[in-house]
């Protein structure tokens, strides 16, 4: 009975190893880094491969010497993206945010996010193969060519190009309603001037809009042209206004791009933010908000993150790695899922302490702003951050000791130390700067920053 018991035990302790071990490699995190690293490129590799050939197979005379082959690939690489899918969709209870909500409603909720939808598109050729034989074949052949979007999950740039479409839609759509007015205008008069000398080209309007995009996009195929002066006057001068509409939505996508890209050494995936045990409480939606507020930094080990006294505009997350805070009594590492960079921020005072990679690191970065806006959106958020700053200065003091305190007492220093349970201003303005001056001095104190004298 007790063998029973035990090898019961057994089992599942081996099958919950087994599932763990599945995550960190699919996720990317824990201590499965090579072998995250061998599925990640054999994917990647497996990706490409379909799209050359779903593009080959297209050409008849490939088609017919390689069909054999190509249905091979083709189920075997739909096998592959079909278990990818369906073993992210096992292991999406372990994911930190969505465990509170149990083993159907965290994949429910797991299947929603666009990274699984997109993976779940990669998946469908296979699906419509089997189950559509002979009926969905331009569908099979749009859907094996919708699989380069899972390169989005691997590739920072096709990320970066995305969500800089996605932060710019506003002066896009504007610029689109610009170029869509000029076309019109432009047809309009074309159908209006050379109608009655080529009632066959310019038929109706529709057919003066085919002239004026072929004109504006500036690829003027050549098929119709007008013929009265009037008619090549104007469309002399659409072809140059052409010019200057199509650099616009061109320029705010290029320099939106080139912002974005500096910004991003590695993809801030959904999964990566949800390992952050500060966003564990986050709805799986509120982890993608966050996700497009955090930047990606990579530092080698050894590397400079934060200078003490530094004038501070960000705090970071630890993706993975480790960091060391050099305080000035005292090293403190933090490592993977902690964060650090708050209480220059919280405080408006200068970095509290120098932080160095103690690893290599890949670092996800707020801005001031943003840590702003989500602290005032989320007051469960904001109370744990309070909460960590505040052991932090709490940690500091300790290790000041008794002599540092009393000549921390000397200098009143701790006259609101009773005062510890309030609550820090937080981002004060300079209005109530005055009334936070006294925390502010605690907090930069324990940790040995110099204040400015100015101040
Ligand atoms: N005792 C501590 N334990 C852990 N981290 C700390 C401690 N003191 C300071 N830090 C971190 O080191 C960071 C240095 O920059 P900041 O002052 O912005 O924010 C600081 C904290 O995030």
């Amino acid at each position: 009975m007790k063998t029973r018991a035990k090898s019961e035990t057994g089992g599942s302790v081996s099958g919950h190893e087994f599932k763990r071990a599945l995550y960190e490699v699919l996720e990317d995190t824990g201590k499965r880094r090579i072998g995250a690293r061998v599925l990640r490129n054999f994917l990647i590799v497996l990706i490409l491969i379909n799209i050359a050939l779903a593009v080959l197979e297209t050409v008849p005379e490939i088609r017919d010497i390689l069909s054999t082959h190509l249905r091979l690939i083709q189920l075997g690489s739909g096998l592959v993206f079909l278990a990818e899918y369906v073993m992210r969709l096992y292991v999406a209870d372990l994911h930190p945010p969505l465990r509170r909500y149990g083993p159907v409603f965290s994949r429910l909720r797991y299947a929603m996010q666009p990274d699984a939808i997109i993976d779940l598109i990669g998946a469908l050729p296979l699906l419509c193969v089997v189950f559509l034989p002979n009926q969905a074949v331009t569908m099979v052949v749009i859907l094996r060519l919708l699989r380069f979007l899972k390169l989005a999950r691997y590739s920072p740039a096709l990320r970066s190009l995305i969500s800089a479409v996605g932060n710019e839609r506003r002066a896009l759509l504007g610029s689109s309603m610009i170029i869509c007015g000029v076309i019109l205008m432009a047809a309009t008069l074309m159908y209006l001037i050379e109608h009655d000398d080529q009632p066959e080209k310019f038929r109706s309007i529709l057919h003066g809009i085919y002239w004026a995009i072929t004109t504006v996009t500036t690829v003027g195929y050549g098929d119709v042209v007008p013929v009265t002066n009037l008619g090549k006057t104007v469309g002399g001068i659409v072809m140059l206004m052409g010019y200057g509409l199509i650099a616009l939505p061109v320029g705010i996508i290029a320099s939106a791009f080139a912002r974005e890209i500096h910004s991003r050494d590695f993809v801030v995936t959904w999964s990566m933010v949800a390992r952050v045990p500060l966003f564990e409480d986050l709805k799986a939606t509120e982890i993608a908000e966050v996700a497009k507020l955090l930047q990606s930094l990579r530092v080698r080990k050894g590397g400079t993150i934060a200078e003490q006294g530094d004038v501070a505009d960000k705090m970071y997350f630890i993706a993975d790695g480790e960091v060391e805070i050099r305080l000035q009594h005292d090293t403190v590492y933090l490592g993977e899922g902690s964060f650090f960079g708050e209480l220059a921020l919280i405080n408006q005072t200068p970095r509290t302490a120098k932080v160095v990679a103690y690893k290599d690191c890949q670092l996800l970065v707020l801005e001031a702003e943003a840590l702003k806006h989500l602290m005032d959106r989320d007051e469960g958020l904001a109370k744990k951050i309070m909460d960590e700053a505040r052991d932090r200065v709490a940690a500091g003091k300790r290790v000041l000791g008794e002599l540092a305190e009393e000549e921390l007492q000397q200098s009143g220093v701790f006259a609101s130390s009773e005062n510890t349970d309030q609550e820090p201003e937080l981002f004060q303005g300079d209005d109530s700067k005055d009334e936070a001056d006294s925390e502010d001095d605690m907090m930069e104190e324990v940790a040995g920053t110099q204040k400015d004298p100015a101040k």
